[in-house]
């Protein structure tokens, strides 16, 4: 059995609310990613999704429990992760071509080799001739995928993606699923994959992960044998897809429900 790359045992986080109290957004959470799994982590909103991956990527560290990565507790920002949010990180004043080389750029490599790295990684995302335009001249797709040039071309051993597609229109969406899992399949990187979406959780995940509604804690991990590669629209018409999604959305509804009796305005 190979060690698991990412390793939370027991963890829990605690935030100082006002008035001197503390929230708990995270409790006793337990769960692993094997390296080059895929693992997508649902459930009600503000349940403790982002305050999840922030342990991981070292943002924040844990009030209670432990947080490993590579068999090491996280203490700062691990080597070889790479993150992608709902705000992408393209800088607005650099071309598509200087924002891919600026990851290279930072870690040490030379100019050349940075722009030689970003030009085959605009390439790969298919924005090949698009290197000299600016963000702004680029569709939310487009921009996406300079995001995920940006954060493949360092080669991350992992990826930390919160609701990387939730702002795009359904169809630029599904296509952006189909070129992650065709970049991602290659990469060998594990995956954390937060998502309100449990079509596209199950869509690409190798492990679907339900958690309860805040404080968040595992409630039930479920396997994907879907088998790949895939290709996303095609899936979700099939049977075996149908049946995946019936069974988490049951596990999951509760805790959509609980969430709703809190009063949360906007769930999953
Ligand atoms: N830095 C912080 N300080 C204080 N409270 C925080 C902090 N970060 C998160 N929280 C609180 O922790 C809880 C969980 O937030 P988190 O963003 O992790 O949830 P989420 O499931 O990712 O939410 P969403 O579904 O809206 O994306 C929320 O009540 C939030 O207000």
């Amino acid at each position: 059995m190979v060690p698991p790359l990412i390793e939370l045992t027991g963890a829990t986080k605690r935030f100082p609310s006002g008035s001197g109290s503390v929230h708990t957004a995270v409790r006793d959470l337990t769960m692993t990613v094997q390296p080059g799994e895929f693992v997508a982590v649902v459930g009600p909103t503000g349940c403790g999704k982002s305050t999840t991956l922030s342990l991981v990527s070292g943002l924040q560290p844990p009030s209670a429990g432990r947080v490993r990565v590579n068999g090491e507790d996280v203490k700062s920002i691990p080597d070889g992760v790479g993150y992608m949010f709902q705000t992408d990180a393209v800088m607005p004043w650099r071309s598509v071509l200087d924002n891919v080389a600026s990851g290279p750029r930072f870690r040490g490599a030379s100019k050349s080799e940075a722009r030689a790295q970003a030009v085959d990684w605009i390439a790969r995302v298919g924005l090949a001739g698009f290197e000299k335009y600016y963000p702004h001249q680029l569709s939310g797709g487009m921009r996406k995928r300079v995001a995920l040039a940006q954060t493949l071309v360092t080669k991350p051993k992992i990826m930390l993606m919160d609701e990387p597609f939730s702002a795009l229109d359904v169809q630029t969406r599904a296509l952006m699923q189909d070129e992650l899992l065709r970049l991602w399949s290659g990469s060998g990187a594990a995956v954390i994959f937060v998502t309100h979406d449990l079509d596209e959780a199950i869509a690409l995940a190798d492990k679907v992960v339900v958690l309860t509604t805040s404080p968040a804690t595992v409630k039930d991990v479920f396997e994907i044998p879907l088998e790949r590669p895939r290709k996303v629209e095609d899936l979700r018409l099939t049977e075996e897809f149908r049946k995946l999604y019936a069974d988490i959305w049951e596990s999951l509804r509760s805790e959509v429900d609980k969430a709703r009796e809190k009063g949360a305005s906007n769930v999953a």
